[in-house]
């Protein structure tokens, strides 16, 4: 569908169809404005038969048209950080999906880090905060998320400090089988756990390691904030990071930094050992949330 002006009504509301902001495998995500509130918005658009989508099939679009959608509804009333669904619809051949629009957290990084600065460390920590209950209500219900990264944090909210989840397309409900894994995780393995990789990894426990595989993504994320690069960054291309974690039997070794609680969270969460590190519960109770901004 092409970007600029398009109009469509979605059970009875207009909208005004900007610029596409973002794609996925099934999908087309556009900037738009409700014209009835002057409400901008997101709208996923899923054209279940559009052929430059060609790696999926027309069935396949639809049940992750209707999974995504289920799980975002089911999420709703769960969890206040997961994206929020303004309106939705399904017809023959396209599924609509109307979210509250945000910038992703993947820009400010890219904004921030690379002016050579670092985000102030109460920020970092209310986005932190944030992060682990968006992560704890998901484990709270039995859902992995599986794709923890900065592009999957949307900021919202006047100042842009709220965050909110996208993209439950590969949560638990999926096996989480390694290659479909690393293909869905925009091209870089920064944010995946080692035991993802880990030709020794036992699978027939998969899923109690699956939680803990957030964990270490959401502590490549903290370790980013914290330094300004990813903690594998330095190994450059893809297969190098892919052959470090295939071998990696130690913990992650964490620099020095000026806030020693935010550095034994980083420790913790970069085990090498996923059943050595924290839950998300733990981390809301850890001292470097719980001690309060005196402490940065
Ligand atoms: N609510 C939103 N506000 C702003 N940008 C968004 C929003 N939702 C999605 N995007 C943008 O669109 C991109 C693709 O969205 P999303 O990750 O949901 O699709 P996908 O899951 O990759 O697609 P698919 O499930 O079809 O593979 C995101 O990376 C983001 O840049």
């Amino acid at each position: 569908m092409a970007a600029g002006a398009r109009r469509i009504t979605i059970h009875g509301v207009p909208y005004r169809l900007d610029d596409e902001i973002g794609y996925g495998l099934h999908s087309f995500v556009y900037s738009a404005r409700d014209l009835s509130t002057g409400q901008n918005v997101a709208i996923k658009i899923i054209q279940f038969g559009h052929r430059a989508l060609a790696r999926a099939t027309t069935d396949s679009r639809r049940q992750s048209f209707w999974k995504e959608l289920d799980l975002l509804l089911h999420l709703q009333p769960l969890n206040p950080y997961v994206i929020r669904v303004l309106n939705w619809d399904y017809r023959e051949a396209v599924g609509f999906i109307v979210m509250e629009r945000g910038d992703t957290f993947r820009d400010t990084l890219i904004e921030t880090n690379g002016s050579g600065a670092l985000l102030p460390l109460p920020l970092v920590k209310r986005f932190w905060s944030q992060m682990v209950e968006a992560i704890y209500y998901l484990h709270r219900i039995g859902i992995v998320h599986a794709d923890v990264k900065p592009e999957n944090f949307i900021q919202v909210g006047p100042d842009g400090t709220s965050l909110r989840l996208i993209d439950m397309g590969i949560s638990f409900r999926l096996p989480p089988f390694i290659t479909s894994r690393l293909k869905t995780a925009a091209g870089t393995p920064d944010y995946v756990a080692p035991e993802l990789i880990n030709a020794r990894f036992n699978l027939g426990s998969r899923s109690k390691f699956g939680y803990k595989s957030d964990i270490w993504s959401l502590g490549v994320i903290l370790y980013e904030m914290a330094f300004g690069e990813r903690p594998l960054q330095y190994l450059g291309d893809n297969s190098n990071k892919i052959s470090f974690l295939g071998k990696m039997r130690r913990d992650l070794q964490i620099p020095p930094h000026p806030d020693p609680l935010l550095r034994n969270v980083l420790r913790k969460c970069l085990r090498f050992n996923p059943r050595r590190r924290p839950t998300a519960e733990m981390l809301m109770g850890h001292p470097y949330l719980t001690s309060g901004l005196a402490q940065t």
